[in-house]
């Protein structure tokens, strides 16, 4: 495939939160689950790919002990405006009747993760908390689905970096980038 140049839209792009930024916020989210979640074992699901990094981190920051499971739905795959849901795997744990607690990159329209959180409460699970590393707002969220615990804000354009691709790349610079 003939991709975009990252190290171009790395050229124009604004540098929207680094690092250090991040990682506090990832801190700080991860004590706050601990409180809500205290005591349970909870399903934590990363939902790939974009999630992976933050939901990484998340688990590693957090003291709760948790059965670990991921799940594959895409709707951007690779591009930079979304489309319907693919999925392409559903998590293998038991949820009935459990806490569930989905990590995801990013909340923009909403549809991926209300489609996650859906499946979970049909499979029985008692709750489903989202967390999120940023979230963009802009109005356009379906109703019906929020963050739980959310990192960053991003503006309403497209973002890349910690988990976020830019056509399949970029996902692995430490920073978030908007273009
Ligand atoms: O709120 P929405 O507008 O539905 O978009 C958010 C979703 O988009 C991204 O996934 P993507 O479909 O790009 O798959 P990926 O994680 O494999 O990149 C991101 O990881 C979220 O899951
Ligand atoms: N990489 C990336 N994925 C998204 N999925 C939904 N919005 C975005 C975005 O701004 N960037």
């Amino acid at each position: 495939m003939n991709r975009p140049s990252l190290s171009e839209a790395l050229s124009r792009a604004d540098l929207i939160h680094d690092l250090p930024v991040l990682d506090a916020a990832i801190q700080r989210m991860a004590a706050e689950i601990d409180q809500e979640i205290q005591g349970e074992h909870a399903v934590f699901i990363t939902v790939m790919h974009g999630g992976l990094p933050f939901a990484a981190k998340l688990a590693l920051a957090m003291k709760s002990d948790m059965e670990f499971d991921y799940i594959h739905a895409t709707r951007y795959r690779g591009a930079t405006s979304g489309s319907e849901l693919h999925w392409l795997r559903q998590p293998a744990a038991a949820l009935a009747g459990r806490t569930v607690v989905l990590a995801d990159d990013i909340l923009d329209e909403g549809k991926t993760l209300k489609a996650i959180r859906d499946f979970c409460l049909d499979r029985g699970a008692r709750r489903v908390i989202v967390a999120v590393l940023c979230e963009k707002r802009h109005g356009r969220c379906v109703p019906g689905i929020k963050a739980d615990y959310c990192g960053v804000e991003v503006p309403d354009r497209y973002v890349f970096g910690h988990g976020m691709d830019y056509y399949e790349q970029g996902r692995n610079l430490p920073a978030i980038y908007a273009i």
